[in-house]
Order: C-alpha cells, then structure tokens, then sequence
C-alpha cells in the first residue's frame, strides 16, 4: 500500500492525518477476488444485485479483515455515494458472523431517524443471512415497543414466584448490532433495564462530523464510559462527569478473552469514522481516544466529489429567481431534482409558489423539520417510489440521503460552506452514476460562488436557459406570485392574532388572585 503525504500542510492536522492511505489506489473488486468472505454474505449481498465491492470498501476491507484486522481504529473520508454504509457494515457482519451468545456487540450512531433507518435496511440485507440481529433505536415507536424489540426478558411459568430484582437481572439484549441516533441511544442507556454496552466491540460514527459538533446530552462520552473498562478508559472528557453519570447503569467490561490486544486481556473497542466531510479538528478527535488510528481518504484535495458529477450554474436577477427555477424544472421533466433552500421558511414558500403555478405538472413536495417526523418519512418514501418527482428542502435532507436515480440536484441558495454545498450536491451522482448540480445564482453572488468554487476545486458552466422559455411562463408565474403574496399575509396574520390570543391569556393568568 502506498501512502501519500497530505497535499494541505497548511492545515494543522494530527501527524496520523497527514499520512493517509489512498483510496483511489482500490479498485472495484468482484465478490468472488475479495479474500476470505463468507459464503452466506456473499449469497447475501447477491441477492440484493451487489456482484462487486467499491474502492472504499475494499480498502475498509483491507483494514479490518485482510493483514489489518482491526488492529486500529479507522477514520475514513469519501465523497458522497462513494458507498461507505456497506464499507463497515460488511466487515462488522462478517466480524460478528460466528458467535452464537446474543449480546450486543456493534453500535452505529448516525444524527437523524431517516439516516438510521436507512442504514438499518443495508444491515438487514446482510445480517440475518449469519443469524444476527439488527435493532433500531431512534424513537419511531414508543418507548415500549422499542424496548421489547431490543430485550429479551425470560418467560414467566405460571405458578412459581419470581424475585423481581434477579427477573431484572436475566434480561438480555435482543440484538447483536443497534443502529440509533443520540437522543434515544441515551433513553435506553439511562433507563432500559437489561440494556448494556459492556460487550459492545464495534462502534460507528456515521457523518462523524455532525455528530461531533453537536453534544447531544453529551452522549459519546456516556457511550465510551459505558463501553469501556474503568482501567481501559482514558477519553480525557470522561473525568469531567461525576460517577453517578451513567445513572443506575454500570459497566464492568468482562475478561472474556475473544481478540487480545498487545497484553491488554480484554477485547479493544475498535472505533470508526464515516464522512465525506471527516473533521480534521485536533480537540473534535480527541474526543474519541482514537487508537494508533489510519487515516484513509479520496485524492489529495480537501474536498472530494463524485466522479460523474456535472455542475451548472444558472445566473438570473433576485426578481425573477423563482421564475428561472420554474423554466429548469421544466427542462428537467421527467427527471427526479432535489430543489435546496436556505431554510424551512423558505422551504415552505417556494414549494407553495411552485405547486400555485397551475402548469408546471409535476408532484412537488415540501420535506422540512416544520413537518412532523411521519410526514417527512412518508414523503421520502413518495420520492424514493418516483410518486414524487420535486423534492424542496433544506439542509435536513443534504447529509447521508440516499434516493436511487436522483438525476439532478438544484441549490436554489448558495450556502456559505463548501461542506454544505458538497453534500447538497452528492444526493446525485451516487454509486458511480452520472448527475448534475445546477446552482442559481444572482449577479452579486457570483464573487462569493467562484470563491467556494476556488476551494472545493471545482469548476461550472453556465446552463443556457432560453428567453423564450423564460416569457412563456411569465404569466403563470406572476399569479402563481400573487397567490403566494396572499397566503404568507393571511398565515402572518392568523399567527399574530394567536400570539395576541396567547398573550392576553397569559395576562389574564397573571393578574387572578391566588385564594389558596
Ligand atoms: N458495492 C456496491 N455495488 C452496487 N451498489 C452499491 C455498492 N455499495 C453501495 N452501493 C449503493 O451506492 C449508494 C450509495 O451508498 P452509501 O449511501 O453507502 O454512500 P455514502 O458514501 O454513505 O454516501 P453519503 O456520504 O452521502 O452518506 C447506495 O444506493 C448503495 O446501495
């Protein structure tokens, strides 16, 4: 393996960071080459019409199954679609194949349910062709029901007494792999009898970025104290939380010898990273006590793309913006777009203003976090079935997404960071495929985009948008307006008289005397 220096020495990075392995030195690789598969995982992911491996998951392969053996934890940064969700799944599946006691073992965090679920689908293709299980924590259903799916509690004989305590005490996990985002992963660590992290081996951290920038009631500090040995923990975030931190729940991590590590008698937790944007902050790593980690990355840029992508640019003037999406959308008929706003308040009105325009045929839908999470994942299921073909959102959809035969993605607003714009731009051109970024872009933007163009190294033409078809949709568009105009001041003043209402109330709360 040839390992590259890093071409941005300008960056403070961690010295195990500037000497990354290559992933564009992988090739795709049929399943029937990839050393020592097991038979059932390659029937598996046949089935699911995957004949071969990506570059990134032959390398991640390398690393955990081949010569590296998960010796170290694994930090790993690929453009979107490049494939990373089977580049760890697969390995940890095949890891985890032959054992028989049900504990769990692996456990993915990723920031948002839809992601989690995703990722869910891709284990379950693989999983249970090796008798594991696959659970999922993330609040789609009650707490309940969750828990039952995730412990097993021995079965009661009619007639005989059971002490409640040592009832408690038989409880045991369910599954072999949880996939969950924070806020529930905490849930269960807090308060789920039987549910513990003492034997996990594998932890993921998906969009590792996100999930780092945000604490998320602390819980990656809650996660490596749990899982870790008392003598094995040495995350320096963890002297910062009393003993009591992890409630009633302990860890003491068994000595049951599986896979030691240099004299160390206890299985290691190996930790890996997944991102197209992986965070090179020094003190955001060190979060994570990473061991002897490597660093495997795309190309030497900063910032890597997918191959087949194409990007446009669309120049028009702030009046007339809304108009020349409505001309490309046209243009693009009969093709899936995901259109990206700046925010859900935009969100809302553009999706208003493109479903008041009466000839624009299309199935257009709003996805925003205004909606409720049901209604998001209903319409994510619409679009991934075709029954939508417009998708408007914002941020909440650019990161990790993945919807078959999205053909184009258009950025309505330029966003201020290259990592936004990357990962708005990856919801195309995914597996390989080819795709197209248009940006809209007014006159006074144009400096700020060929500047973030400049750093993410990529370059655009100019989409010719004919005038005629411009005019043609004048008309249309300027009711289409109107309408718009009407609906934003109805709802403004529905929600003012609301506040009043509220306020008035509150007031009159306020002033009643208290006879008690
Ligand atoms: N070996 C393979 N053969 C064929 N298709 C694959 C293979 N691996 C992954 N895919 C498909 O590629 C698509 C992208 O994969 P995935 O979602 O894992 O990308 P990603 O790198 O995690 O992207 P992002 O950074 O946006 O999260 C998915 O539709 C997946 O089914």
């Amino acid at each position: 393996m040839v390992e590259k220096p890093q071409a941005h020495k300008n960056i403070p990075v961690l010295p195990w960071m500037r000497k990354p392995v290559d992933i564009i030195d992988f090739k795709e690789t049929p399943l029937h080459l990839l050393p020592s598969l097991d038979s059932r995982l390659n029937k598996a992911l046949k089935n699911v019409h995957i004949s071969s491996l990506f570059p990134v998951q032959v390398a991640v392969w390398q690393e955990t199954i081949g010569p590296g053996a998960f010796e170290r934890d694994l930090c790993v940064n690929s453009p979107t679609g490049s494939g990373k969700t089977l580049a760890y799944t697969l390995p940890i599946v095949q890891m985890l194949a032959n054992h028989s006691v049900k504990c769990l073992r692996a456990l993915v965090v990723l920031p948002t349910r839809d992601l989690a679920v995703q990722v869910k689908k891709v284990f379950d293709d693989i999983a249970p062709a090796v008798g594991l299980a696959v659970g999922l924590a993330v609040g789609q259903s009650s707490l309940v029901d969750e828990i039952s799916a995730l412990i097993q509690t021995p079965k009661l004989e009619a007639g005989c007494c059971y002490d409640p305590e040592d009832y408690g005490n038989k409880s045991r996990s369910a599954v072999d792999i949880l996939v969950a985002t924070p806020g529930r992963l905490m849930d269960h660590i807090n308060t789920t009898k039987g549910f513990t992290l003492e034997h996990l081996r594998y932890l993921v951290v998906d969009e590792t970025d996100r999930l780092l920038g945000e604490a998320y009631q602390s819980w990656l500090p809650t996660v490596l104290k749990c899982a870790c040995s008392s003598d094995e923990m040495l995350a320096p975030c963890a002297e910062a939380f009393p003993p009591s931190f992890c409630g009633s729940f302990k860890t003491i991590r068994r000595f049951g010898v599986e896979r030691g590590f240099k004299d160390k008698a206890y299985p290691r937790l190996v930790k890996m990273l997944f991102s197209a944007t992986l965070t090179r902050n020094p003190s955001k790593l060190s979060l994570l006590d990473l061991h002897h980690p490597v660093f495997l990355t795309t190309g030497e840029s900063r910032y890597a793309f997918p191959e087949k992508l194409e990007f446009f640019k669309v120049i028009c003037e702030s009046s007339d913006k809304a108009l020349y999406l409505l001309a490309l959308l046209e243009k693009l008929r009969g093709e899936k777009c995901i259109v990206f706003t700046s925010c859900k308040k935009m969100t809302h009105r553009l999706c208003s203003l493109l479903k008041s325009f009466g000839n624009l045929q299309m199935r257009i839908k709003g996805y925003s976090s205004c909606q409720h999470q049901a209604v998001r994942s209903k319409t994510l299921n619409a679009f991934r079935k075709g029954e939508v073909e417009v998708l408007v959102s914002s941020d909440n959809l650019s990161r990790g997404t993945d919807v078959e035969a999205v053909s184009n993605v258009i950025i309505y607003d330029v966003p201020r960071y290259v990592k936004a714009y990357l990962h708005r731009a990856g919801r195309t051109a995914r597996a390989f495929q080819i795709g197209r970024c248009f940006t809209l872009l007014l006159r006074d933007e144009m400096k700020k985009f060929n500047s973030l163009q400049r750093k993410a190294e990529i370059s655009s033409t100019v989409f010719p948008l004919p005038a005629e078809s411009i005019q043609s949709l004048q008309a249309g568009y300027t009711s289409a307006f109107d309408k718009l105009k009407e609906s934003v001041e109805s709802e403004e003043s529905r929600k003012r008289r609301i506040n009043f209402k509220t306020a008035r109330s509150h007031k009159a709360k306020a002033v009643k005397p208290t006879n008690v």
